[in-house]
């Protein structure tokens, strides 16, 4: 039975990948603890793509890291096809470990560069006693030629192409889950759309799920199913992408729209809806964590903490006084 935060969550028996209310804290010196990630639930079908967005600091990365146990949350629940992975431990984690992949913002400096790249993509496999024949495949299938790139050290090739060769790396694992952090942040905006592209190609033919991290809605808008919104470690507002994107209730759904260069929707400007700068998650505000900046924050939002409720098909939302798009 899901919790008073978890209402948003499917039955167990229809998604792949469960979390329920995650939480992620970091020492942060004299004692204090930072929550990081504060009972933060999902759930993704197979083959769903969820994307998750959120200014810098607000624990996408911590809640994806969360997820491969890297490091185990606080508490909460992260279930795999049923199974517990905070309860496993040792080779058991490790070998549940692989179905999840990661891949990171910074292509180049998570390759190795003293080695090739068809060592670096078959390093997996070897650890994993996998069979590692699959690396002209998994090369061709990120759009590198093997013939030329396998025996290349990665300095000698762009962001975009670096990117290709952690994904062909991830991919060559088998996983069912590939949970992207920010993979386009570091590129271009020609080559965002090529590595864009080229997951959702991935997505299909080899009938991943994906979860997709970025700090701009606008990455997400289009690549994703559904889209969750964090603020300060809590999930603000989830709904079927286009839901989402043409009828934001939350403020600072509202607000991260209204940055979108032509976001389409008729909002104020981006000032507007929201002031000042994050306050910091060592000391998060009372009642609900955004309404030091929000213009329609009232009394009640000091001192009760909104909980997810649903608002329409799908659509959910944490805010005692959400805006409605006449
Ligand atoms: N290893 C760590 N030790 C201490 N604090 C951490 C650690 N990792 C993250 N934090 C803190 O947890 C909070 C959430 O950080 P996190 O990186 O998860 O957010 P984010 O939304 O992914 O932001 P970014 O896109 O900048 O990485 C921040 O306040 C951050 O300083």
């Amino acid at each position: 039975m899901a919790g008073s935060g978890s209402a948003h969550l499917r039955p167990p028996d229809e998604v792949l990948l469960r979390v329920e209310d995650l939480v992620v804290e970091f020492p942060a010196g004299r004692g204090r603890t930072v929550r990081a990630v504060s009972g933060v639930s999902f759930d993704l079908a197979r083959g769903e793509t969820l994307g998750i967005v959120g200014e810098s600091g607000c624990g996408k990365s911590s809640a994806a890291r969360a997820l491969v146990q890297l490091p185990p949350p606080r508490s909460g629940s992260v279930r795999l096809d049923g199974l517990e992975l905070t309860a496993l431990r040792g080779e058991s984690l490790r070998r549940t470990r692989r179905r999840l992949q990661m891949i990171f913002q910074d292509p180049i400096s998570s390759l190795n560069p003293r080695r090739r790249v068809r060592d670096i993509v078959s390093e997996g496999p070897r650890v994993w006693s996998l069979p590692g024949d699959r690396v002209d495949e998994v090369l061709e299938a990120v759009g590198l030629d093997p013939a030329t790139a396998a025996e290349r050290r990665p300095h000698e090739f762009s962001g975009g192409q670096c990117q290709r060769i952690s994904i062909a790396r991830a991919l060559i694992l088998d996983p069912e889950v590939v949970i992207c952090d920010e993979p386009v942040s570091a590129l271009d905006v020609s080559v965002q759309a090529q590595i864009l592209g080229l997951l959702e190609d991935l997505k299909d033919r080899y009938r991943l799920t994906l979860v997709f991290i970025a700090h701009d809605l606008a990455v997400v808008k289009n690549i994703s199913d559904r889209i969750l919104v964090m603020y300060l470690g809590k999930v603000c507002e989830l709904a079927p992408s286009a839901d989402l994107i043409g009828r934001p209730a939350h403020p600072y759904t509202r607000a991260l729209i209204a940055s979108i260069p032509g976001g389409g929707l008729d909002l104020p400007p981006a000032d507007k809806l929201i002031s000042g700068e994050p306050p910091l998650p060592v000391n998060p505000p009372s009642g609900c964590r955004f309404r030091t900046r929000c213009p329609r924050a009232d009394a009640r939002c000091a001192t009760e903490e909104p909980q997810i409720r649903q608002i329409g098909e799908d659509h959910w939302l944490a805010c005692h006084n959400p805006a409605t798009l006449e």
